[in-house]
C-alpha cells in the first residue's frame, strides 16, 4: 500500500487527477468512481483538463434506494453535475435507486462482469466504510442493499433539508466487487477522516468491523491523504 501525504485537498485532488490521466494513457478503459465531498475537486480538475473519456466507461459505487437519478441528492445527479455532463464517457453506470433489490443486484452484477474496473477511486467514511459497505459487511459481498448506519446518516444529513429526508437504504457495490479492481486509489481529506485513515494504515489483519481494512489484501492500492487526515499516522 503506497501512502502519499499532501498538504491539502487541492493538492491531493491534483495528484489523483494525475494518476487517472496516467492510467488512461496507459490503456485503462473502465473507471470506478465515487461520490461524496472527497472527490469533488478531483472532478473539477478533470473537467478543466483536456482529458477525453469518450472511449472509456465509468461504473459508480453506490446510490440511495428510493431516489431517482434526477433527484438533487441522488448520486446519479451528483455525477452528472460534477463530471458526466461536462466530460462524457462512452457509458456511465450508476445503481438505479428506483429498482427493486433483486432486479438491481442482477443488473449491476452483469454490468460489473462486463466492465471489469481498471482503476477504482474510493473515499472513506468516518467509520471506515467504503462505498456504502458499513462495518460488519461481509468481505465476500457483491452488490447489495444496505441499511445505512446512524453515523453515515449523521454525516450525510448536511446535504438534505432535514435528517428525516436522508434515505435509510442504499445499493452498493460489495467489498469483493471493489477488490476486483486492478488498481485502487483511496482519498481521505480533513481531520474527521484521521481515525479512519489510522485504522486502515495500521491494520495488521483485515477485519469486517472496519470495511476499509480489506484493502490491505489488495496488490495495488494508493492512499492519498492530506495533512489533517494523516495527523494520527505521523
Ligand atoms: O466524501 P465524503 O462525503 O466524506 O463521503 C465518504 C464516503 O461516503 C460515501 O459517500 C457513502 O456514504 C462514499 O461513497 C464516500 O466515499
Amino acid at each position: 500500500m503506497e501512502i502519499i501525504i499532501v498538504e491539502n485537498k487541492e493538492e491531493g485532488s491534483i495528484k489523483a487527477y494525475e494518476l487517472i490521466h496516467k492510467a488512461l494513457n496507459e490503456g485503462a478503459k473502465v473507471f470506478g468512481l465515487a461520490t461524496g465531498s472527497t472527490p469533488e475537486i478531483m472532478y473539477e480538475k478533470l473537467v478543466e483538463s483536456d482529458i477525453d473519456f469518450s472511449e472509456a466507461v465509468s461504473v459508480n459505487l453506490d446510490e440511495y434506494v428510493g431516489l431517482s437519478g434526477d433527484h438533487e441528492q441522488s448520486y446519479r445527479y451528483f455525477m452528472q453535475k460534477h463530471l458526466f455532463d461536462k466530460k462524457p464517457f462512452k457509458a456511465s453506470y450508476v445503481p438505479n435507486g428506483l429498482n427493486d433489490e433483486e432486479t438491481e443486484v442482477a443488473r449491476y452484477e452483469k454490468i460489473l462482469a462486463e466492465n471489469p474496473v481498471d482503476l477504482q477511486i474510493l473515499g472513506i467514511g468516518q467509520n471506515g466504510h467504503i462505498a456504502f459497505n458499513e462495518p460488519g459487511t461481509s468481505f465476500d459481498s457483491i452488490t447489495h442493499k444496505v441499511e445505512l448506519t446512524d453515523s453515515t446518516i449523521q454525516a450525510n444529513k448536511r446535504f438534505f433539508e432535514k435528517e428525516e429526508d436522508v434515505p435509510r437504504y442504499a445499493y452498493s457495490m460489495g467489498l469483493s466487487s471493489i477488490m476486483n479492481a486492478k488498481k485502487i486509489i483511496l482519498l481521505a481529506f480533513g481531520e474527521e477522516k484521521a481515525q479512519a485513515v489510522k485504522d486502515l494504515v495500521t491494520a495488521e489483519v483485515a477485519t469486517e468491523d472496519i470495511p476499509s481494512t480489506i484493502l490491505i489484501n489488495h496488490p495495488d492500492v494508493t492512499i492519498i491523504v492530506d495533512e489533517a487526515a494523516a495527523q494520527l499516522i505521523k
